[in-house]
């Protein structure tokens, strides 16, 4: 594997790359500007930088007693290893992956998920976000660790990749699918996917056996001027674009104990009471699907 690999064919490029419409200019306006404890502060605890959420059970012993000095950091590591065990939940469902093939991470933020994919894989890992900081970030941090000749941010519209058909062995969406058209989203995916290739997204969904979007599903879009989908707009776009499901996993369950953590830590950002509601009402669902391109 050389640098080369992970130059995209020119004749893909489009011509005018980064954000196509207005709300994507304030997306990447957005993250751009984003640099929230929460995040920054968890990241630094080991390198990963991650935009999204944990799951699995606290370990009560590693946070200490409530008196500890040492606590918040406690909490802060520990919020840490849970958002990593997503990204490794995630990972475990693109199955066997070659060396010799390429990863795609849709709306790859400061690119936690793809280093922890290169590692895993040894592949060369391709990311796509809105926002030029986040890609810097992403690019840094790979040339810090010496992995920059595989795994690459790019300042791309992930409507509109610039890969060829069919030349990813897997493809993922961690929490960036919000933020888009889902027909035109699983459309990209299918085409730049490899036939038997897998995609795998991890969301929040909102209910349809609620009814409609409750007021903390509102209340979580306007906190983060996104358009969360419903689990049946999901599915129905995979159907309709050759991506079969082969895992539908419910992580609610397994993402209550992180939110539950970050509410009681000083790293708050105001949201935990609309996903703790959320989850606990059932109008909103973290949801995994993994599907085959077929
Ligand atoms: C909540 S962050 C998730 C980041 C990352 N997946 C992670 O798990 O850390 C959402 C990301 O989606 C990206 N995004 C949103 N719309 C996009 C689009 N149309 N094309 C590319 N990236 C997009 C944003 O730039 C941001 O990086
Ligand atoms: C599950 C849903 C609906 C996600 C929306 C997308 C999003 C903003 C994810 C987390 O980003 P972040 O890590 O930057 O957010 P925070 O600062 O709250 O940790
Ligand atoms: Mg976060």
């Amino acid at each position: 594997m050389t640098t080369m690999d992970i130059t995209p064919a020119t004749g893909t490029t489009p011509a005018i790359p980064g954000p196509a419409t207005p709300y994507q200019d304030d997306i990447a306006r957005y993250w751009d500007q984003e640099a929230r404890p929460v995040n920054l502060k968890l990241g630094d605890v080991d390198g990963l930088y991650h935009h999204h959420y944990g799951i699995g059970d606290v370990d009560q012993a590693a946070l200490g007693d409530p008196g500890d000095s040492e606590r918040e950091k406690k909490v802060i590591a520990e919020l840490h290893r849970l958002e990593s065990a997503q990204a490794d939940v995630l990972l475990n469902h693109l199955g066997h992956v070659p060396r010799d093939g390429m990863l795609v991470d849709a709306g790859c933020g400061r690119g936690g998920s793809m280093v922890m994919a290169h590692q895993r894989f040894g592949c060369r890992v391709e990311g796509l976000t809105l926002s030029a900081k986040q890609a810097d970030f992403a690019n840094q941090r790979v040339r810090q660790l010496g992995i920059d000749s595989h795994v690459r941010s790019q300042v791309r519209n992930m409507l509109d990749m610039p890969f060829e058909t069919g030349s990813a062995a897997g493809s993922w969406n961690n929490e960036s699918s919000m933020y888009v058209d889902l027909d035109d989203l699983m459309a990209e995916h299918s085409r730049v996917l490899s036939v038997g290739g897998r995609y795998v997204t991890i969301t929040g969904c909102w209910n349809p056996v609620y009814g409609q979007p409750s007021k903390w599903v509102s209340q979580i879009n306007a906190h983060f001027e996104c358009n969360i989908h419903s689990r049946r707009e999901y599915l129905r776009a995979m159907a309709d674009n050759r991506l079969v499901p082969q895992a539908v996993i419910d992580l609610t369950p397994d993402t209550l104990p992180y939110w539950e953590l970050r509410a009681t830590s000083s790293l708050v950002t105001g949201i935990e009471e609309a996903f703790l509601e959320s989850y606990k009402d059932g109008s909103f669902q973290y949801l995994l699907i993994a599907a085959d391109r077929v």
